[in-house]
């Protein structure tokens, strides 16, 4: 039997890449704005407290089981930002052209370019669900100057793979989520979920 799913996201991007994840796990996936559900408040400094308060509040408006994702760049010369403020490093609105030319900005004085992706997702059976699952995955790369490809979303073309010789931009999505904070995250959530 399918499962019906909230996605509690509005991001284009991630939509894509958990259609193509969920694809293959029994979920019949709906994006929350299918259902009108606004998005949530973020008010909080950890991802998983941001992703929990995301999931439920899908959950509430729509009487589903709902599944959030809050995820980021941590960027460690710059003490971990933008981290759980990536989506709105630039501030308002949302643009991922100037949060990525004030990330190059910031991390220009600095010799160390290393950071990670990371991704927490938490699935609620309801609103109220006091077991919430959850589920997170880490990727390591490099902060590069120049843009390169253009697939992904966000951070994608200055986020490079040093063992791929590639930016995240630069692969084919089935690649990105295989390898992918999100990709590992969803796995590892699935697991918990047999
Ligand atoms: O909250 P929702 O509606 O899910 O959408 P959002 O874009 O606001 O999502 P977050 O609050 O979790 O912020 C995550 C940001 O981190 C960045 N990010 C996360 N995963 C990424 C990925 O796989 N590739 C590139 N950038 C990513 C990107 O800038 C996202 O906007
Ligand atoms: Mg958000």
């Amino acid at each position: 039997m399918t499962q019906k799913l909230i996605l509690a996201s509005n991001n284009a991007g991630k939509l894509k890449e958990f259609n193509e994840l969920l694809s293959t796990v029994g979920f019949e996936v709906h994006a929350q704005g299918e259902y009108d559900v606004p998005e949530a408040e973020e008010p909080y400094f950890t991802f998983v407290e941001n992703a929990l308060t995301k999931a439920r509040h899908a959950s509430r408006l729509t009487g589903l089981p709902a599944l959030a994702d809050d995820s980021g760049v941590c960027v460690n010369a710059l003490g971990g930002a933008p981290g759980v403020f990536s989506a709105r490093f630039a501030g308002e609105p949302k643009s991922d052209a100037r949060n990525n030319e004030k990330l190059i900005a910031d991390l220009a004085a600095h010799d160390d370019k290393s950071a990670y992706y990371y991704c927490v997702l938490v699935f609620v059976r309801h609103a109220d669900d006091p077991q919430p699952v959850i589920a997170d995955g880490r990727w390591n790369g490099v902060i590069v100057p120049e843009a390169r490809g253009a697939g992904g979303f966000g951070y994608d073309p200055h986020f490079f793979i040093p063992e791929l010789g590639k930016c995240t931009a630069e692969l084919a999505p089935e690649e990105k989520n295989r390898l992918s904070h999100r990709g590992q995250a969803l796995r590892a959530l699935v697991d918990k979920l047999k």
